[in-house]
């Protein structure tokens, strides 16, 4: 199967009768800790924006994420460039800060009710990778954010898919790559060229990020 091009029959069906009752902007909402940025976020969403036929991929940042332990070590001012530095070349992907001014814990039924509540003819399409896809049901007012969002999935290398909701799934190149991958490359001096954007690569150098 050719994952590049392939779209399985349930899911072009799903597609076709979700276009037929298209109301407002399709929004695609990529959030993420972004600790840093990589390319295979940048690809999920791409092929989910291409794929659904969605007007625009807004990558929003979390200030605190719910359910990682670790510390970050690096500001959400950082996160947030490397991002902007990331999405920059693609007129339909957007950085949305709004998570980082709400402050907090960032729980993502408060962001769909916050965009629902100020345009409410858009669609939004929370797109995730499968190990997001199999802990929703964990997440806060997870019922809920099923109901008000269209749910997108990602395969994730490692992520057997075992969704506990109704979604769409689409099919991306599996890429075996994570944010932590990047931060232990960097740490131990191992080369990051090619698996986040140049422009993203020379920042973490400039900046010294991600050295111990
Ligand atoms: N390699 C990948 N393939 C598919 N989806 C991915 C991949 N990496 C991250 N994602 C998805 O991107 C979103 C943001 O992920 P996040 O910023 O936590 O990156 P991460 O690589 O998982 O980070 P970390 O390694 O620090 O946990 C999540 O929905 C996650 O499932
Ligand atoms: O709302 C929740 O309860 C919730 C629980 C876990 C993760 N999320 C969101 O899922 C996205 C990816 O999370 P993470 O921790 O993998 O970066 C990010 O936008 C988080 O805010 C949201």
């Amino acid at each position: 199967m050719d994952s590049l091009v392939d779209f399985s029959k349930e899911t072009q069906v799903k597609v076709q009768t979700a276009e037929s009752q298209r109301k407002g902007k399709q929004i695609g909402i990529m959030g993420g800790t972004f600790n840093p940025v990589h390319m295979a976020h940048l690809v999920a969403a791409e092929q989910a924006m291409t794929k659904l036929h969605l007007d625009e991929v807004w990558f929003v940042p979390d200030n605190i994420p719910p359910h990682k332990d670790a510390p970050l070590n690096v500001s959400a001012r950082d996160r947030a460039t490397m991002l902007d530095l990331a999405t920059r070349d693609n007129p339909r992907f957007r950085v949305k800060l709004l998570e980082l001014f709400r402050g907090g814990v960032s729980y993502t039924i408060d962001t769909i009710h916050y965009l629902t509540k100020k345009a409410p003819e858009n669609t939004y399409y929370l797109i995730m990778g499968s190990d997001q896809v199999n802990s929703l049901h964990k997440w806060k007012n997870a019922e809920e954010l099923a109901k008000l969002a269209t749910l997108v999935g990602i395969r994730r290398p490692g992520y057997p898919q075992d969704p506990q909701y109704s979604m769409i799934w689409v099919d991306a190149p599996d890429i075996r790559l994570s944010s932590t991958a990047i931060r232990r490359a960097v740490s131990t001096g191992i080369s990051i060229r090619y698996l986040v954007p140049d422009k993203v690569r020379e920042y973490i150098e400039e900046k010294g990020l991600y050295r111990d």
